[in-house]
């Protein structure tokens, strides 16, 4: 697999169209690989409505839900049933509904603290993997969703905090979180998130304007520095670009 490519950008009209083409992609990747399929799937606001609309009937009956893996780059160190929990959101919305309950791979948050959570985590991507170390011509990912918080985190990496510079362990506890929510996390580290196929990141809304700005001017922020071994993707709408480039993309 080539090295990482700068992130492609794509614009769409709003959060709708936004949900319909980030749907698209998933269901291409999926299509792409005739095998054992793994998606990387994220917390926050950005992928609520992707989770619905792969929740609706136009798109359950399409997924061949007994050849994909779900996991997710992120966890907030609260337990499974807490509305924070990222993985709750994803198995509310249409996980639960649809995929066999030994393809929701969650980080485990009933370990004594989030380092141990994250060992364990580590674990359970390598068995799925086959292997302790990564192979860039074999990823571990077909499809990684991201988000970018408001301080160009992404996942549980915090700019400025040392979790952001691992580059040997697969997954890292956090103590403490840069944003609310305040609680300790859980985070896949950049060298993990990269090895996918394709990363695609959901930015909308015009709450997002400012770390969009910040993030286009190449601020090496977690969110930038977030690449890739293969394709990297920002979906954005026009509600969030900044004022100048707005209409003209
Ligand atoms: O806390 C988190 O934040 C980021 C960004 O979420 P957003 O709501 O600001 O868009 C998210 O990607 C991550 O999974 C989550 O744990």
């Amino acid at each position: 697999m080539a090295a990482a490519d700068q992130p492609k950008l794509i614009v769409v009209a709003d959060a709708e169209a936004l949900a319909q083409a980030a749907a698209e992609r998933v269901m291409a990747r999926i299509a792409a690989n005739p095998g054992r399929i793994a998606i990387g799937l994220t917390g926050g606001s950005g992928p609520k409505k992707l989770y619905q609309l792969l929740g609706s009937d136009a798109y359950r009956g399409k997924i061949p839900w007994d050849r994909v893996h779900w996991f997710i780059g992120d966890e907030r160190f609260v337990p499974e049933n807490d509305p924070l929990n990222n993985m709750a959101v994803a198995r509310a919305a249409f996980l639960d509904r649809s995929a066999p309950s030994g393809h929701i791979h969650p980080i485990p948050t009933t370990a004594e603290n989030p380092d141990a959570s994250a060992a364990a985590y580590a674990r359970e991507l390598q068995a799925f993997y086959g292997a302790e170390s990564l192979d860039p011509a074999r990823p571990l990912f077909d499809l990684v969703l991201m988000g970018a918080g408001p301080d160009g985190h992404t996942a549980s990496l915090f700019p400025g905090y040392p979790e952001i510079e691992e580059t040997g362990r697969w997954v890292v506890g956090v103590p403490k979180a840069n944003v609310a929510p305040f609680v300790p996390r859980v985070s896949l580290t950049l060298p993990a998130l990269a090895s996918c196929r394709e990363m695609l990141f959901e930015i909308a809304g015009h709450d997002k304007q400012p770390i969009l700005t910040r993030l286009l001017n190449g601020e090496t922020l977690p969110a930038v520095r977030a690449r890739s071994n293969g394709e990297t993707v920002w979906l954005v709408d026009q509600a969030a670009l900044p004022e100048g480039i707005r209409g003209g993309r």
